[in-house]
């Protein structure tokens, strides 16, 4: 650092303290004091309001001098000040006392004696009593180290400190660590500023130009190449005193051995940014993940409320019915008054003509015919008041008819707002569902090793995503989306392979495909046994409970199985058995016509179906004279729903398959039916090798059809699809090249993502 021999000296840092400290070194001569007006710029320039301080510690100095300078003029001081004196380093050491009443005295230390200034005084000792009203702040002694009275040493217990320093972070490899901001003494570079007359902090960039600086840097990208961020290590460097081995010991205490892989040059990629990249993808999904269970739960409360709309409206539309039921009754009911009034009005006439026309009559007969003439007169009356109420009610009734089908066309109204809403909620969660999977890779790898009780010290599983496959003595390292180990029952394989499970409900194809040796445990993991089924029948039940859990939603399930034997499509489910079938092409639609496709509703179905394709596998096996583990063997599960709210129509597919043995013709020593099968199988792996290489470097051309598998499969390996390969290796030592071969085909596939996904109308028309 270039400071000007003319440019006052920085002053000690005293981090995250506002109180002055200042340390003064007397070795035994004056000349070595520093000069006091120095000490007091330094403590007005930091703080103007310490001025006061400062003066009375430029008298203390001047007293120390003077003390020194008398002792040498005059030979004869006491004996005992003149010993203390003599003494080979005698330090003065400043300190600053805080009172609880907020006085702060400046006191020092002189032959173990604390004193302070007192204004009317002078210099006398700190009194006994202050000690319990008050703390010492911190000061520095002459090795430049901190002194604290009243805190402990903050790396010891970082609990005890303020909460709000704690904190914590997901590191990958390490998971969620506990991180704490401490407050330590560091070295600062800093340059001196003549416009502000301060020492300032050299901007990083500008620090770079330093060769001390340069220098470490340089010592530390040379210890690890992979770290090529200059800016990340000199980060490091202010943090760590600039001492380039502690950045060193940092760097690989936190990335570990991925930094030692980066050094052999065995993987490209940047731990760092990885990593970071990893963590931002781990927030993200986090993000995602509330969203979809927000977005979730609000088309639930959607759904609920439209159902008790539509519950709403069927009332209303019985109310109104029965109100016109009423209306018609009364409407006939003042028909029939108004027809009884005119009836009495027309007697009532007849009997007043009689009267008039009558000779006269006799007294009875008129006071009778009178009477009759009043009573129909009152009955008239009453008759006209029923009318006039009937006649009210059924206005009544047709003003609350009125209302009620205002509300009913309101109430509907609503119901389509709330269905486009619903639509839309569908739509986003959907969406957002889809991003969750494609920031996890819309194909996931999964490797599992078959349990058994074979020594497996080749095989080490660093964790449940890396395994480390010893070989004539160098490690080959692997990582997948999940490492499942020995003892992995088939449930915990299962829940790997749920979420794009899930995604095939909502209109995604996906696939499922078990990739290895013979033997390795390919059948165990897609079919499993009676009492451990695999994921064959395990997503054909999740796909049946949630088609049944979306009410809203009426789907119809077709299940096909399928074998290819020596570049040959076999239905299995066909009743006449026997029978080959040809693919073909239309775009990107694949079709087989004439392939068996049958509905089913429950798991007892698809196991009655499953055990029925099985057995006309065995018999094709047998009439052909093969194993069934030399044919590749494909379920296909056709999903078309339609949703009853929306009208929204999807069709997607689940295409299971239990790949043949993947061991190498070399290995197998095969000749004659054998050989041809074996080139088979390698040809279509190796095909299937080819697609995946091909999406890998986003090639215009992917491969589909090289082989039959490839073909059949292109619907599930596409943009618009999900796929998840089990890799299955076996844990016997004899079977090390296989495996180690299995695992690299993995690994090859770990690297690709399909594209973005889509949901579509059905591209794999089965058996038309
Ligand atoms: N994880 C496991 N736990 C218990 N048994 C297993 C496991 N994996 C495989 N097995 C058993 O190992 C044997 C071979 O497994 P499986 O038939 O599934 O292998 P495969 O890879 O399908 O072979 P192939 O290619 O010949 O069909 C079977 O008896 C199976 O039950």
């Amino acid at each position: 650092m270039g400071t000007g021999a003319s440019k006052p000296q920085p002053k000690k840092e005293n981090v995250g303290d506002n109180e002055e400290r200042a340390t003064v070194i007397q070795n035994g001569s004056a000349s070595t004091l520093p000069d006091n007006t120095s000490i007091r710029q330094q403590m007005v320039q930091s703080n103007p309001a310490d001025e006061e301080i400062s003066e009375d510690i430029e008298q203390m100095v001047q007293i120390t001098q003077g003390h020194k300078r008398s002792e040498q003029t005059n030979p004869q001081l006491q004996t005992g000040t003149r010993d203390a004196l003599e003494t080979e380093d005698v330090s003065v050491t400043f300190e600053s006392f805080q009172h609880q009443n907020g006085t702060l005295y400046t006191c020092f230390t002189q032959n173990g004696m604390r004193m302070y200034f007192d204004d009317e005084k002078g210099i006398v000792p700190f009194p006994q009593e202050l000690y319990s009203q008050g703390k010492f702040l911190d000061t520095y002694d002459e090795s430049g180290s901190l002194h604290d009275d009243n805190r402990q040493d903050s790396n010891e217990n970082p609990s005890h400190l303020e909460n709000d320093r704690t904190n914590s972070v997901h590191i990958p490899g390490k998971g969620m660590v506990m991180t704490y901001i401490f407050e330590e003494r560091i070295n600062v570079c800093k340059y001196y500023d003549n416009d502000c007359d301060a020492w300032l902090i050299l901007p990083l960039l500008w620090e770079m130009n330093l060769d001390f600086v340069l220098h470490r840097v340089q010592q530390v990208k040379e210890a690890i190449p992979a770290i090529t961020d200059f800016k990340e290590i000199l980060a490091a460097l202010r943090l760590c005193n600039y001492d380039p081995d502690e950045v060193i010991s940092l760097f690989f205490a936190i990335f570990g051995d991925s930094l030692q892989s980066n050094i052999n040059g065995q993987q490209n990629v940047e731990p760092i940014a990885l990593q970071r990249e990893i963590s931002k993808k781990d927030k993200k999904i986090e993000v995602l993940n509330k969203k979809v269970q927000q977005r979730e739960s609000e088309v639930e409360a959607l759904h609920l409320k439209c159902k008790h709309l539509e519950e709403e409206k069927r009332h209303l539309l019985l109310q109104v019915e029965n109100l016109y039921e009423k209306v018609a009754e009364l409407q006939s009911d003042q028909e029939k008054y108004l027809h009884e009034i005119s009836e009495m009005k027309s007697k009532n006439t007849q009997i007043t003509d009689k009267l008039h026309n009558s000779a006269p009559l006799k007294k009875d007969k008129l006071i009778k015919m009178l009477r009759e003439a009043h009573e129909l007169s009152t009955s008239s009356d009453k008759l006209r008041v029923l009318a006039t109420s009937g006649l009210s009610d059924i206005g009544l009734s047709i003003e609350h008819l009125r209302s009620m089908v205002l509300n009913l066309r309101s109430s509907t109204k609503e119901i389509e707002e709330i269905r486009s809403l619903y639509q839309r909620e569908s739509m986003e969660r959907k969406l957002l569902y889809n991003q969750l999977q494609e920031l996890r890779g819309n194909i996931r790898v999964f490797c599992r090793c078959r349990l058994d009780d074979k020594k497996r010290e080749h095989l080490e599983f660093l964790s449940d995503e890396e395994l480390v496959v010893n070989c004539n003595g160098s490690k080959k390292r692997f990582r997948y989306d999940q490492v499942f180990l020995p003892q992995c029952t088939q449930e915990d394989v299962f829940k790997g392979t749920l979420p794009i499970i899930k995604s095939c409900v909502d209109g995604y194809n996906v696939c499922i495909l078990a990739y290895g040796q013979t033997g390795s445990g390919k059948t165990y993991t897609m079919m499993g046994t009676e009492q451990k089924p695999g994921v064959n029948i395990r997503s054909i039940k999740e796909l049946l409970r949630i088609c049944h859990e979306r009410e809203r939603v009426k789907y119809v399930i077709r299940i096909s199985m399928i074998e290819i034997y020596n570049e040959g499509v076999w239905d299995l489910l066909s009743h006449s058995g026997n029978k080959q079938l040809e693919i073909r092409s239309h775009g990107k639609v694949v079709t087989l016509p004439g392939l068996t496709e049958m509905e089913v509703l429950t798991e007892e179905d698809i196991k009655r179906i499953i055990s029925f394709g099985e057995k006309n596998r065995t018999v094709e096996s047998t009439k052909m004279n093969t194993e069934s583990s030399r044919s590749h063997l494909i379920v296909i599960f056709t999903l078309n729903g339609i949703d009853t709210i929306s009208g929204v129509l999807t069709s997607s597919t689940l295409t299971l398959c239990d790949l043949a043995g993947s061991e190498r013709i070399s290995k197998t020593e095969a000749t004659g039916q054998r050989l041809v099968e074996a080139a088979a199988i390698n040809k279509s792996l190796t095909a299937l090798g080819q697609v995946f290489t091909a999406l890998k470097t986003n090639s215009l051309h992917v491969p589909y059809r090289n082989s039959k598998l490839t073909h059949l499969l292109q619907p599930s390996l596409t943009g618009q699809a999900k796929a998840c390969v089990f890799v299955n290796i076996s844990p016997d030592v004899k079977d090390l090249a296989e495996t180690l071969s299995s695992l690299q085909f993995g690994s090859s596939i770990q690297q690709i993502a399909l594209g973005k996904p889509t949901p579509h109308s059905s591209n794999i028309k089965l058996g038309h």
